[in-house]
């Protein structure tokens, strides 16, 4: 069964400049996107600064009204049944504002329960649910303003699911989140879709998109690219493997176009390390290159150089730069 349906939302906006605003300039911040996310999936929309997750997401959410197209969420109109969407859906933005830092996450939880009209019969089982589910269990009485980002975070995702929404907006949940954090939360996340949330999640992070996601999206200039499972993401980029290339000091000048002229390279990145830059140069299947790209290097001292699969960021990164 379908949870969320997208068909063919745009969203633009006037912006207005110069005296009196006179000036007048329309960006299009979602142009014609249509997705379908199963439910029971957990479902990622990817692209870069600006690409257009979040306004996407604001008008799935009912914050938002779409100047094209539209959406249902668990079959409810975002436009004519926004209420009925609303009862039905979570959502968490990444940041941690919103708590009150002086109180319990115990008391949040309770003041938030309040505000979501939570029956009082089944508020105190639901808390305790939640705070498993989170991993703050032990820790809910323990003021806020002591919590990590990552606890506030998870405590966020508690708050998001007090009256049990069968659909879960996450934007860049992990944002600004330690690795040890950032675990714990996709934990949690894993455990939400274990007890049959439906899921929609924006990321910057591509090893958790691939750890995470059943299916993903990638916009990019507000249009859709690209849709998959992380797996066929790989295998749908141009290259099939990734010859990463470690080179003490600096890439020697020109040596990047002469690679990027190989046949069979797909692209080259350079990414400056501690001391050293690192090549990741896309192949076609079965290239065998390292000969050809030490020859280009001319002589500079290399630290490393081995051939490996492509990862989700590869392809991400690929995908962005053709689109
Ligand atoms: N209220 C607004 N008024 C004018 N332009 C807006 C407004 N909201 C968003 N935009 C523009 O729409 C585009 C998409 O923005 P959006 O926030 O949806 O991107 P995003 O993919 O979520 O980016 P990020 O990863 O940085 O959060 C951007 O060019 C942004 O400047």
């Amino acid at each position: 069964m379908t949870a969320i349906e997208v068909d063919g939302i745009s969203r633009t906006f006037e912006l207005r400049s110069g005296a009196f605003g006179r000036r007048r300039q329309v960006v299009t911040a979602v142009d014609s996107v249509s997705f379908q996310v199963q439910r029971g999936e957990l479902f990622g929309l990817l692209g870069p600064n600006g690409a257009g997750k979040t306004t996407t997401i604001k008008m799935l959410i009912s914050l938002l009204l779409p100047t094209g197209g539209g959406a249902r969420v668990l079959g409810f109109d975002v436009v004519g049944q926004a209420k009925d969407v609303r009862r039905n859906i979570g959502y968490v933005f990444g940041g941690d504002r919103g708590l009150y830092s002086r109180l319990s996450a115990m008391d949040n939880l309770k003041y938030f329960a309040e505000l979501y009209a939570v029956p009082h019969r089944i508020r105190d089982r639901r808390i305790a649910e939640l705070l498993a589910v989170v991993g703050l269990e032990g820790r809910e009485q323990e003021r806020v303003e002591g919590y990590s980002r990552g606890m506030r975070q998870r405590l966020h995702i508690a708050r998001g699911m007090l009256h049990s929404p069968a659909v879960l907006f996450l934007d860049e949940p992990s944002i600004g989140i330690d690795p040890v954090g950032a675990r714990e939360l996709r934990n949690t996340v894993k455990r939400l879709v274990e007890t049959g949330t439906t899921v929609l999640l924006t990321t910057h992070y591509m090893f958790e998109a691939d750890e995470l996601c059943d299916r993903i999206a990638v916009i990019n200039h507000g249009r859709l690219v690209v849709e998959g499972t992380p797996g066929q993401l790989k295998s749908r980029a141009g290259s099939s493997g990734i010859l990463e290339v470690e080179v003490f000091g600096a890439v020697p000048v020109g040596a990047t176009e002469k690679i990027a002229a190989l046949p069979e390279v797909h692209r080259v990145g350079v990414e400056d390390r501690d001391g050293s830059q690192l090549l990741t140069i896309g192949t076609a299947k079965g290239a065998d290159l390292e000969a050809d790209v030490l020859a280009c290097l001319d002589g500079a001292p290399v630290a490393r150089i081995h051939t490996r699969p492509p990862t989700l960021e590869d392809a991400y990164v690929e995908i962005i730069e053709a689109s």
